[in-house]
């Protein structure tokens, strides 16, 4: 058994030893039958989360209402929940209403797809109550029973069906898709930042094209931020590679880009973005807009600093010229290597110095000085060294006086 599944072993004996039934469950363990990578080990019991509080001794209460209770086994966070009702989803406002079933067939027929609703127990046998080793051999993502149902107690599994469309190549079974048609508008009840996450997950998915289409074609897009007219420009996005991205930065500047890039911030922070990334990506966007009508010039690259221009060129090859990444990218590492200097405190001269060889009071005119040395720097037109920099500046003296 994959070590990740061993490694939580304990959690499941423990839960054994003191009466209860637990399982492996969900995304893991679809994962594991489809040899992928498997993320995080998720456990369904029939210990109430109370219970589970008690049994182990690091818990962390991120939703008892829910029925989940996080365990710290060996400073790994896993996620044990217990058994799942029908009020789970519906009415999880009053939690003292839940009560909890003791079957693993019923927690799993709420699940949303067949293949997310198998277990696995402690040896490795698989439960599978609704054919989901069936449809992940013909790649088929179908939701557990009633479509409408599984979309009506939470909608953003639409948006996870063409997510899974797009991670795992599969197709979306017909009466998924015209389900997803149907109820779409309930999109608009859930969050952005779930969405969010999603769509982060579909676009860096190896069947993003697919999946985009399929967006377009139910509709999805309408309950999207920024996308409600945006069917030219998402099909636009769909024809990149765009799991040659590394980064979330690289990311959603290739997405905005080809979605808004006349209104970058306000696109960004109606995905509820952190101001880290909307402020990358503003960067990233504006040198994209330069190199796609020209070239890289050593100050273009000294100005954009390394991170930024590395980036920049790669998502621009991405876009232009997808067999030359890699290459493209050595080239313009080169490039930046035989910058005279990387970044202003390489220079060989301080404020102070620019003070005292010019003899005028300090004031803004510093800063605009240094800038005009640092370029001359940059293109190679002013030696990096003290006295020829102070050489150049009392021949541009008279220039900074009448200017700064
Ligand atoms: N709206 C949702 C979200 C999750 N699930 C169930 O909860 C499991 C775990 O959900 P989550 O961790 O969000 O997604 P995964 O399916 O594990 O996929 P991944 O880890 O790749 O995001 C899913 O497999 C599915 O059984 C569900 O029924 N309905």
């Amino acid at each position: 058994m994959e070590r990740l599944f061993l490694e939580a072993k304990p959690i499941v004996e423990k839960l054994h030893m003191a009466g209860y039934e637990a399982f492996y469950v969900g995304g893991a363990v679809r994962d594991h039958l489809l040899k992928r990578v498997i993320g995080d080990v998720d456990i369904a019991t029939s210990a109430k989360p109370d219970e589970v509080q008690s049994l182990f001794d690091h818990t962390i209460d991120v939703g008892a209402e829910h029925g989940t209770i996080i365990v710290l086994h060996k400073n790994t966070p896993y996620e044990v929940t217990t058994f799942r009702t029908e009020s789970e989803y519906v009415d999880f406002r009053h939690p003292k209403n839940v009560s909890y079933i003791t079957s693993l067939k019923e927690d799993l027929r709420r699940r949303d797809f067949t293949i997310n609703a198998m277990a696995m127990d402690i040896d490795g046998m698989i439960q599978d109550f609704f054919n989901g080793e069936a449809h992940l051999k013909e790649k088929l993502i179908q939701t557990v029973g009633s479509p409408s149902e599984r979309f009506t107690e939470d909608a953003l599994r639409m948006l996870r069906a063409v997510r899974f469309v797009s991670q795992l190549q599969f197709t979306l079974c017909p009466l998924t898709k015209a389900a997803i048609k149907e109820h779409v508008h309930l999109l608009s009840a859930i969050s952005v930042e779930r969405k969010t996450m999603e769509i982060e997950k579909l676009l860096k998915g190896i069947n993003q094209k697919c999946a985009l289409e399929i967006i377009i074609e139910t509709n999805i897009n309408q309950y999207l931020p920024g996308l409600e007219t945006k069917q030219q420009e998402i099909k636009r996005v769909s024809t990149y590679d765009l799991q040659l991205l590394t980064t979330n930065e690289e990311l959603w500047t290739l997405f905005t880009y080809c979605i808004a890039p006349s209104s970058i911030s306000t696109f960004l922070r109606k995905w509820k973005l952190s101001t880290k990334i909307i402020k990358a990506v503003e960067k990233n966007i504006r040198y994209l807009t330069i190199l796609n009508e020209g070239q890289w010039s050593d100050l273009l690259l000294y100005e954009a600093g390394y991170e930024t221009a590395v980036s920049v060129e790669w998502i621009h090859s991405v876009m232009t010229n997808p067999s030359l990444v890699e290459s493209n990218s050595r080239n313009i590492k080169k490039l930046i290597k035989q910058l005279p200097i990387k970044s202003r405190d390489q220079l060989a001269i301080t404020g102070h110095d620019v003070i005292r060889c010019l003899n005028k009071e300090p004031g803004p005119w510093v800063s605009k000085a240094i800038t005009e040395i640092e370029k001359a720097v940059v293109m190679n037109e002013l030696e990096n060294n003290k006295s020829a920099i102070k050489e150049w500046l009392m021949r541009c003296k008279q220039e900074f006086e009448q200017n700064y």
